[in-house]
């Protein structure tokens, strides 16, 4: 399902990193950065490595603050703006519109990975036995053994606690989602069920930013790519 209404707009995004270790260098990372992504779509964010696409998706979701241009989400019928938005906007645009699927699990102490993966929907107001049902199913789909479900997953797997992640971000209908390797710690069943659901995700009318190392992955979820070019290096600075 696409849809001509884009989801999200991105225009003339720039950020630089300043290194403060060597005297507050600055380090140019984007410079006017454009895309839009539609319900529906999927692009894969592409380039070599250390070209951006994090920093880029973290810009997106809000974790780096952008030094200028647009990132407009489409909440409410309405355009919000993110760039140089009050910290309770992106929270907002955050709660209720854009998922971010990191490939690391915060693991909280002495939390079973069930309430763990439900806690997005109880905090949107979702009854509690509803929301724990919805968990499990995901976590079943995910290949995570109903033995381990009550347990905390702070002594799961890596690709265990990847999957448990996965579940938590992907349990909340998001219109946009932003997937920062999602596969990359899992063997190629456990990556079939991630895959699997990001494709329904998407034809179910999400829009999806994602950066997909895996070539197969890539290719079985992305409608679209986006290349992400290194900076140019200032005149006099070699390799
Ligand atoms: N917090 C930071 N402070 C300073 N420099 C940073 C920071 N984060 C990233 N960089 C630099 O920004 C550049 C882009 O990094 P980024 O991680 O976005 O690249 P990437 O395209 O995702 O790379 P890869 O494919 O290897 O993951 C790199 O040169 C990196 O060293």
């Amino acid at each position: 399902m696409t849809s001509s209404q884009p989801a999200l707009r991105v225009c003339g995004l720039t950020k630089s990193f300043i290194v403060h270790a060597q005297g507050g260098l600055s380090l140019p990372v984007l410079r006017d950065v454009a895309l839009s992504v539609s319900p529906g779509e999927c692009l894969a964010l592409v380039g070599p490595s250390g070209a951006g696409k994090s920093t880029l998706l973290r810009s997106l979701y809000g974790n780096y603050r952008a030094d200028g241009g647009s990132i407009r989400v489409r909440q409410d019928e309405a355009w919000t703006e993110l760039v140089g938005a009050e910290p309770r906007t992106v929270l907002d645009v955050r709660h209720r519109t854009m998922g971010f699927v990191s490939q690391f699990l915060r693991v909280i102490p002495r939390v079973s990975a069930v309430d763990v993966v439900a806690e997005p929907l109880l905090r949107r107001g979702t009854d509690a036995d509803e929301a724990q049902r919805r968990a499990e199913f995901l976590l079943g789909m995910l290949g995570i053994p109903a033995r381990l479900w009550s347990l905390p997953p702070a002594t799961f797997s890596g690709g265990e606690q990847q999957r448990v992640n996965i579940a938590r971000s992907l349990i909340v209908d998001y219109p946009i989602l932003l997937l920062d390797e999602p596969t990359a710690s899992l063997d190629a069943a456990n990556r079939d069920g991630v895959v699997e659901l990001i494709r329904q995700r998407r034809d179910a009318g999400a829009a999806v930013v994602g950066i997909f190392h895996d070539t197969d992955v890539r290719d079985a979820v992305a409608t679209r790519v986006h290349e992400v070019l290194p900076p140019a290096q200032p005149a006099g600075v070699s390799p």
